[in-house]
């Protein structure tokens, strides 16, 4: 159907933000504080208000695959495996309102990682006070959540990899533990505390702050300049309508790690061969953008147990464990999230088949050395990019070797007590793979995805011909055009990324101008 051309546009607003995401949210949020801004934030899904199947944590998983799922392929892993799709939520709140919630400050080496690679001003010390902030009910999983399996796997866990119980892993910095997480959630009811729980729905509920708009299932497909300048949004809404929002002041896109670097390249910014070959005219050459493709890649081993396991749990992967294998290292270098479902999607796929009742071990990598790349196949913005992780490509193999330490762990652990009378036989790989060569080749074909693509448009230092953006966030050579979102992260953190996330809207929002009162720059 042909677009339906409007007669009058929106008028200008000071700021633009692409994507009412985990990003998104707390930057509109806090931006009109200020009664004297205005921000409109265009978001691709729905409104999340009211919709129970996606305010409930536990129902995360139902999400995944299903209409508010942008779901991106990946292109042909040859070491790992070619079937993992990736999950990207197409919802107000972003993937912070289809996730698990599990809410880790990243560690002091992530920051301080990332100020090494030039983004001067994130450094641990000076990124720490960013969490104070956060508006989200971060707490440890309930008392009434805690599966009697979860806690004997902490136990046995702490005896097997001989590492502390961690109670609170938010308290202070770690390199090794186990224990229940912090989520972002409300234990009475089970419900998210997401980003737009937590930072847009107060203010849609009390309606006080007409400043802010949100257009939602608005698609924004391209940028627009005026020389070097952003000035406005070329979107489609729902109704098949094409505008053109503009913004006086700043274009902030926030539309995460696959759909910014996306729009960018759609907006003739990024490689310019890779755009020449495509038709895209240039508007400015930016060699980093979908370069530094990140992900935490995990594997999975399964057990069938001995009968059904209680029902309680917040989300079905509630406790988890830290190891650090190389003392050199500055934080954990494996890590393992404990599922009390079992978790065959991939295993499956090799002839395995999914108990009735079962538990899981997903070994992943916290600092993965490969990296991929995010490309565009075509000219046209309906079509999706192409992630190419490139799993498990890094030169020493050290991610492959990971995961095979992460299978062997987990045996151990699987073999200790409380846990051990549990289980009554190990499904996937099965106990006749053995040979570290076969057990890599097992969790390479199963290998999964933790869901935490970063990276695609990398913060760095202004001179950084490599980067994308400034550490003021700003699109390097261009003026009025931020970036707020998981596509800055120079370098993966070795914890889940969600909350640091949120802390990049909340500094963005500060770089921004005050939050509250006065004037915005
Ligand atoms: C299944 C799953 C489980 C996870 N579990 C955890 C966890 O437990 N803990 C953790 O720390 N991390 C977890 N993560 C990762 C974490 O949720 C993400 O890293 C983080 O939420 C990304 O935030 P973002 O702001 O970069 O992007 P998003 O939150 O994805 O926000 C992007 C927003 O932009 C919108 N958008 C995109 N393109 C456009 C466009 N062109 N026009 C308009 N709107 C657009 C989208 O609809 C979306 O709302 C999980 C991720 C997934 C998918």
């Amino acid at each position: 159907m042909p677009p339906t051309p409007r007669t009058a546009e929106p008028g200008p607003v000071d700021y633009l933000i692409v994507g009412g995401g985990t990003a998104g949210s707390v930057i509109a949020s806090r931006l009109t504080e200020n009664p004297g801004v205005t921000v409109t934030v265009i978001e691709g899904g729905p409104t999340d208000v009211g919709r129970d199947d996606v305010l409930t944590l536990r129902r995360w998983l139902g999400l995944l695959g299903g209409e508010l799922d942008y779901d991106y392929p990946t292109t042909e892993q040859p070491r790992g495996n070619s079937h993992i799709r990736h999950s990207r939520a197409r919802v107000l709140g972003g993937c912070s309102s289809h996730n698990t919630l599990i809410s880790f400050k990243p560690l002091p080496g992530d920051w301080d990682e990332w100020a090494d690679a030039g983004a001067d001003g994130w450094d641990a010390a000076a990124m720490d006070p960013y969490f104070a902030r956060l508006r989200n009910h971060i707490v440890p999983v309930d008392e009434k959540d805690r599966n009697a399996i979860a806690r004997d796997f902490v136990d046995a866990a702490q005896a097997a990899a001989g590492v502390p119980r961690v109670e609170g892993f938010n308290r202070k910095p770690f390199h090794e533990g186990v224990g229940f997480f912090d989520l972002a959630y409300h234990p009475q009811d089970n419900k998210r505390s997401s980003a737009s729980v937590a930072y847009l729905h107060p203010h849609i509920e009390a309606g006080d702050r007409p400043n802010l708009s949100i257009m939602l299932e608005t698609w924004a497909h391209r940028l627009e300049f005026d020389g070097n300048r952003a000035t406005g949004v070329r979107v489609r809404t729902q109704e098949g309508e094409e505008l053109l929002l503009r913004a006086t002041r700043e274009v902030i896109v926030c539309a995460g790690a696959v759909d910014t670097p996306r729009l960018l390249m759609h907006s003739g910014i990024g490689p310019k061969r890779d755009l020449e070959a495509l038709g895209i005219p240039v508007v400015h050459d930016l060699p980093g953008v979908g370069e530094n493709l990140l992900d935490h890649p995990e594997s999975v081993i399964v057990w069938e147990t001995e009968g059904p396991i209680p029902e309680n749990s917040a989300m079905d992967s509630d406790a988890g464990l830290f190891v650090r294998r190389d003392p050199r290292s500055p934080g954990p270098d494996l890590m393992f999230h404990f599922y009390q479902i079992p978790f065959t999607d991939h295993p499956e796929r090799l002839g395995y088949e999914r108990p009735e009742h079962g538990v899981s071990m997903t070994p992943n990598i916290p600092k993965p050395r490969s990296r991929g790349r995010l490309f565009l196949t075509s000219a046209d913005p309906e079509v999706k990019p192409a992630l190419d992780f490139r799993y498990f490509t890094d030169e020493d193999d050290y991610d492959g070797r990971t995961l095979v330490d992460g299978i062997k762990l987990a045996r151990e652990i699987a073999k200790t007590e409380p846990l051990a009378h549990w289980l009554k036989r190990e499904v996937c790989p099965g106990p006749e793979i053995t040979s570290d060569e076969d057990i890599s080749a097992y969790a390479r074909k199963v290998a999964h995805t933790v869901y935490h693509p970063a990276g695609t448009c990398r913060m760095g230092a202004a001179d950084d011909p490599a980067a994308v953006v400034d550490p003021q966030l700003r699109v390097r050579g261009l003026e009025s055009l931020r970036i707020a979102d998981a596509s800055v992260f120079p370098t993966m953190p070795a914890v889940n990324p969600m909350i640091g996330v949120l802390m990049v809207g909340e500094k963005c929002a500060e770089l921004l101008g005050p939050a509250t009162g006065g004037d915005v720059r």
